[in-house]
């Protein structure tokens, strides 16, 4: 972090993440080795890491940048009754194995109760510690979330966590850069999270693979943090390395105050060197994707990987117009799952359950925007929904607003936080055949639970089919639905 500019490398017009990535060069590869790269913040949570702590212990080796590394729970988490013992035990061993873990090496941990406990990708940033410029890593897919500050954050598996643990570095092989062009204003109703299914949906769940995506335009320089982070949650799922957007005064705003934020004139010096870090005029990049944001309507999925999504006021797409192979047989098989005829209009399909929560959309915006919807409204008869925030911070800050009074007296459950069903790694899981409007990242088979079937959608979606009963955006509430500036994550920094 910080650190100086290369005037050899400047002369160069570069990218965002070719800047980041030079900045942290330990050593460059040769021959086709990987580039050792130096990490800055390494986050952790209690599924990816128990076999790394035990190959420390083996070696005899000490972490080596303890304040450097931090952890919470949030996988195994229950999201009800979290004073008593976790009833789950499997659930049980993963989380006291973190806190033996974290004890034994001096690492900090946020634990159930704590107020920064919550899912690693909403604890880093509400805490200020994801910041521009730097490295990230997390034993975990989603790690992609951070890259909203203008960080370069890999998700990596559990051997490279032992690595990052005993070293704070890590080899990493270089990587291709995408320019996702965003260009436009949203409507009122179309979100951050509809800008990235549109994205997934067009570039496929393998376009972004081996590239670092950075995403530019208007339509993102209007987003707010969260929104942001929506977007760059979901990089993972078009198979991208990372995501990333250009630090700005939204990014700035957003930080400034923030715990581990810099103060005084370091934070002066932060801001000045983040400001060199937009991606230089003349750069170029190896691929480039357009996305009207003008046009753009919200989306939502059919199938069971996150590219098949389409707007939700067309129809289910028929297989035999896929002129792929692979692609069509893999949406017959998804329409057999989803027990899902071809050309059904999309708003005709019933949902059993509504999850507005995960680190793509459980922060404040999205409670916020979810409550904007359904305030003084009431659910849909027979239809279960549970609001899940992302950190207790969160919970906390939604109460102080009274958010919880509008999401009970709507009838649905207010929780405590962490991933929850987004992944049903705790109790909170679907009923076989049951289907679910989902603010979470994955639709896979059996993701929410053995046999449910998940439709993913932004926080407006989830709040107007929670009213319906069937997939709905907030258009077809009428006049009268609630839509604010924020509610679209435009504007506002916090
Ligand atoms: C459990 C973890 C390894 C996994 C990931 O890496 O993404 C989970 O967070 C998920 O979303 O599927
Ligand atoms: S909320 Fe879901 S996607 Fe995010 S880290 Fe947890 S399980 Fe993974």
């Amino acid at each position: 972090m910080n650190a100086p500019i290369d005037s050899a490398t400047t002369a160069r017009p570069r990218t965002l993440a070719e800047k980041v990535w030079e900045a942290h060069l330990v050593k460059k590869g040769e021959g086709g080795t990987p580039d050792l790269i130096y990490i800055d913040l390494h986050l952790v949570h209690e599924v990816t890491s128990p076999q790394a702590f035990d190959g420390l212990r083996m070696a005899g080796r000490p972490v080596r940048r303890p304040d450097l590394t931090i952890a919470t729970e949030d996988h195994n988490t229950p999201t009800l009754d979290i004073d008593k013992p976790i009833a789950d035990l499997t659930s049980r061993t993963q989380i006291e194995t973190l806190r033996r873990n974290a004890a034994e090496f001096g690492i900090r941990l946020h634990s159930l109760g704590d107020k920064e406990q919550g899912i690693v990708h909403v604890v880093g940033p509400q805490l200020g510690l994801t910041q521009p410029g730097i490295t990230v890593v997390c034993g975990d897919s989603h790690t992609s979330t951070h890259g909203a500050f203008g960080a370069m954050a890999f998700g990596i598996g559990t051997s490279e966590v032992e690595h990052v643990l005993a070293t704070q570095t890590l080899p990493l092989k270089a990587f291709k850069t995408m320019a996702v062009n965003v260009e436009g204003t949203l409507r009122p109703g179309v979100t951050a999270k509809d800008i990235i299914l549109a994205v997934i949906a067009k570039i496929g769940t393998g376009g972004g693979q081996g590239y670092v995506l950075e995403y530019r335009g208007s339509a993102i320089r209007a987003l707010s943090m969260d929104g942001r982070m929506t977007i760059c949650n979901m990089s993972i799922e078009a198979g991208a390395r990372a995501g990333m957007v250009a630090p700005d005064e939204t990014t700035y705003e957003y930080l400034r105050g923030r715990a581990h934020a810099p103060t005084g004139d370091d934070w002066d010096d932060a801001v000045a060197y983040w400001q060199t870090l937009a991606t230089d005029e003349g750069a170029e990049f190896d691929a480039e994707v357009f996305i009207d944001a003008d046009t753009l309507e919200p989306f939502v999925t059919w199938g069971t990987n996150p590219g098949q999504g389409v707007s939700l006021s067309d129809a289910v797409p028929d297989p035999a117009t896929i002129e792929d192979q692979h692609e069509r047989a893999a949406a017959e098989r998804a329409l057999e799952y989803m027990d899902l005829e071809a050309g059904t209009p999309l708003k005709d399909i019933r949902v059993d359950a509504v999850f507005m929560g995960s680190c793509t959309n459980s922060r404040i915006e999205d409670l916020r925007a979810f409550a904007s919807i359904i305030k003084g409204k009431q659910k849909a008869e027979g239809v279960r929904v549970m609001v899940v925030p992302g950190s207790a911070r969160v919970r906390l800050e939604a109460e102080a607003e009274g958010l919880d009074k509008v999401i009970e007296e709507f009838g649905a459950e207010w929780r405590f936080a962490g991933c929850s069903m987004c992944l049903g790694m705790n109790p909170d899981q679907l009923a076989p055949g049951e289907r679910c409007a989902s603010t979470s990242n994955r639709n896979f088979e059996g993701r929410q639970g053995k046999g449910g079937r998940t439709h993913l959608v932004s926080p407006l979606v989830a709040a107007a089919t929670a009213i319906r009963g069937t997939l709905s955006s907030p258009w077809d509430l009428g006049l009268d639905s609630g839509l604010t500036a924020h509610s679209t994550n435009e504007g506002e920094a916090r």
